[in-house]
């Protein structure tokens, strides 16, 4: 009689160790939709690790390193930086943090950021969550977040909102059309939107029982 092996379990037929992909959970929405807002409350309800791909990259554009003129210029355009750049400092963080569950915020942006994180990794994301949220309401949050970001500016802002329409959009869509969208009205209070990304972790956790 045939065995049936789950793909999760650790060890090969051979013996041989297989290791268990990790969890990617992938954040998107407008800038200002509140991402990062959320993330810090899902680290604390459900053990992820979170990497805001932004983050990441005002990092190493503030480390002095060879690329960090271009990502600074490219994100005071409201453009989206090179892929390989960024699936880079993600896989980076990923290996050093010693977890396996991770939060990717404002990741991926384009379908290039897709489809190279898919390349490197060999990960695909468990599920998307998607904070849908009205521009205008973008817009005002935007302009009181005061962390001193360059880009947070209307000019900049403006910009950005054009690149998630066009170039974003479209990979939330990608993921709505194979199921893997998790879309929330991030139009409320902070606690409200969490009650409802909340339900979306509780029954993931519930199929995985
Ligand atoms: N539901 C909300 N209602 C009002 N303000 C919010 C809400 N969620 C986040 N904010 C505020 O809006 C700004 C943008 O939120 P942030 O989490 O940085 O968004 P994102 O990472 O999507 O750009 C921050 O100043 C944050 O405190
Ligand atoms: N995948 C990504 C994510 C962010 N960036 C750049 C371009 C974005 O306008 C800036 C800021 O992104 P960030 O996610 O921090 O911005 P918001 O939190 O959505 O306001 O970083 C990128 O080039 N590629
Ligand atoms: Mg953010």
């Amino acid at each position: 009689m045939e065995t049936v092996v789950d793909a999760s379990t650790s060890e090969e037929a051979n013996g041989s160790a297989v290791e268990k992909k990790p969890t990617v959970v992938f954040v998107l929405g407008g800038p200002g939709s509140g991402k990062g807002t959320q993330c810090a409350y899902i680290v604390e309800h459900f053990g992820f690790s979170h990497f805001s791909a932004g983050d990441l990259l005002r990092a190493e554009m503030n480390s002095g390193s060879e690329n960090g003129l271009m990502i600074r210029s490219m994100i005071n355009e409201g453009k989206i930086v090179p892929s390989q750049v960024t699936v880079n400092l993600l896989q980076q963080a990923m290996e050093e943090s010693g977890n396996d569950k991770f939060l990717i915020d404002g990741f991926p942006r384009n379908e290039e950021n897709r489809a190279a994180f898919e390349a490197d990794t060999g990960i695909e994301p468990a599920f998307v969550l998607f904070f849908d949220c009205p521009k205008e309401e973008m817009e005002r949050r935007i302009l009181n977040r005061n962390q001193g970001r360059e880009d947070d500016n209307i000019e900049t802002a403006r910009k950005r909102f054009k690149v998630f329409l066009e170039s974003s959009l479209p990979v939330v869509e990608y993921y709505e059309s194979i199921g893997k969208l998790q879309k929330i009205d991030a139009a409320r209070a902070i606690e409200e939107v969490f009650e409802s990304v909340k339900t979306v972790f509780a029954s993931i956790n519930e199929k995985e029982d």
